[in-house]
């Protein structure tokens, strides 16, 4: 080692390092902007029309860059980087407004909008949920932002439907300690313009009777419930690769009977980052 490898680099060297990465940076952004044209220009040829973005792919980008992620710079600052640049990829190609769940703190929901779509999206605040699964099924593409509760106070999940509003993402997509935008939520839209490969999907069901403490426990997880004089009604997370009758089945052993089950929407299951999320849903005591 010579004399001189131990002293710190100048400020000026280092600065002029940054100024060239900058370059780079914003070079390759540019094409990358220039790209989603084409894209865009691409899908229309192939008769796709409306909701022009898919959450798949997104996951997948959004996979790979944490697979690939080390050093200093927090992974929360790539993820919203990264999130802000699809949004304007998708905003090139036709874009999108948000509509916002104005039940939950606005405060929150506001920090949800931004770190995952940036500041381009035109909001809007709807009263509730069931106002944003509204306004997103007469729309032509846009997304609605809907807060999820363990326990609502509406089954606003009833609205959803195949030619109206779905589910089409969850949220926060990596799950982090501490991480900032970490209100649960869920993303709606009308249906995708392309199929989407999606690991988990998601069921309105109704049944009589309570709600059982265990269906975590047969593969059934209860995203969020409703209590009516009626009985329950419940948004279910199901992997997809259990067809309807085996639902039912999962649920029958758990000691729930739905009289409706019916799919409304999918979403790629959230990263967790650090391997430690505390997922075991327990409904008997949100029940009090
Ligand atoms: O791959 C696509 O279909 C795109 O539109 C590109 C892109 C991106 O910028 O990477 C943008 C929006 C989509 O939701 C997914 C990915």
């Amino acid at each position: 080692m010579t004399k001189t490898s131990n002293r710190p680099a100048s400020l000026d060297g280092l600065r002029l390092r940054i100024d060239e990465i900058d370059a780079q940076l914003h070079e390759l952004l540019m094409e990358r902007a220039q790209i989603s044209t084409g894209i865009a220009a691409a899908k229309r040829a192939a008769g796709m029309d409306g909701v022009l973005i898919r959450p798949d792919r997104e996951a997948e980008l959004l996979r790979q860059l944490v697979e690939r992620h080390e050093g200093v710079l927090p992974l929360i600052t790539i993820e919203h980087i990264w999130r802000t640049i699809i949004t304007a990829s998708a905003q090139i190609q036709g874009g999108f407004r948000l509509h916002l769940d104005g039940s939950a703190d606005l405060a929150d929901m506001l920090d949800l909008a931004r770190l995952n779509y940036g500041f381009e999206p035109e909001i809007l605040a709807g009263n509730d949920a069931a106002d944003v699964v509204g306004a997103v099924a007469a729309s032509a593409g846009d997304l609605g932002l809907v807060a999820l509760e363990d326990r609502s106070e509406l089954p606003w999940w009833r609205g959803l439907s195949a030619d109206g509003a779905q589910i089409i993402a969850r949220l926060p997509f990596l799950i982090l300690d501490g991480r900032p935008g970490d209100m649960p939520a869920l993303v709606l839209s009308r249906a995708l313009s392309e199929d989407v490969q999606c690991d988990t999907k998601v069921y309105d069901a109704r049944w009589s009777g309570v709600l059982p403490g265990d269906l975590m426990s047969h593969g059934v997880e209860v995203i969020s419930f409703h209590r009516s004089a009626s009985g329950v009604d419940a948004l279910l997370a199901v992997t997809a690769e259990l067809s309807e009758e085996e639902i039912l089945k999962a649920c029958e052993e758990a000691g729930a009977e739905p009289d409706v089950l019916r799919n409304v929407g999918g979403y790629s299951a959230p990263i967790d980052v650090e391997g430690d999320a505390d997922d075991d849903f327990e409904p008997a005591a949100a029940e009090g």
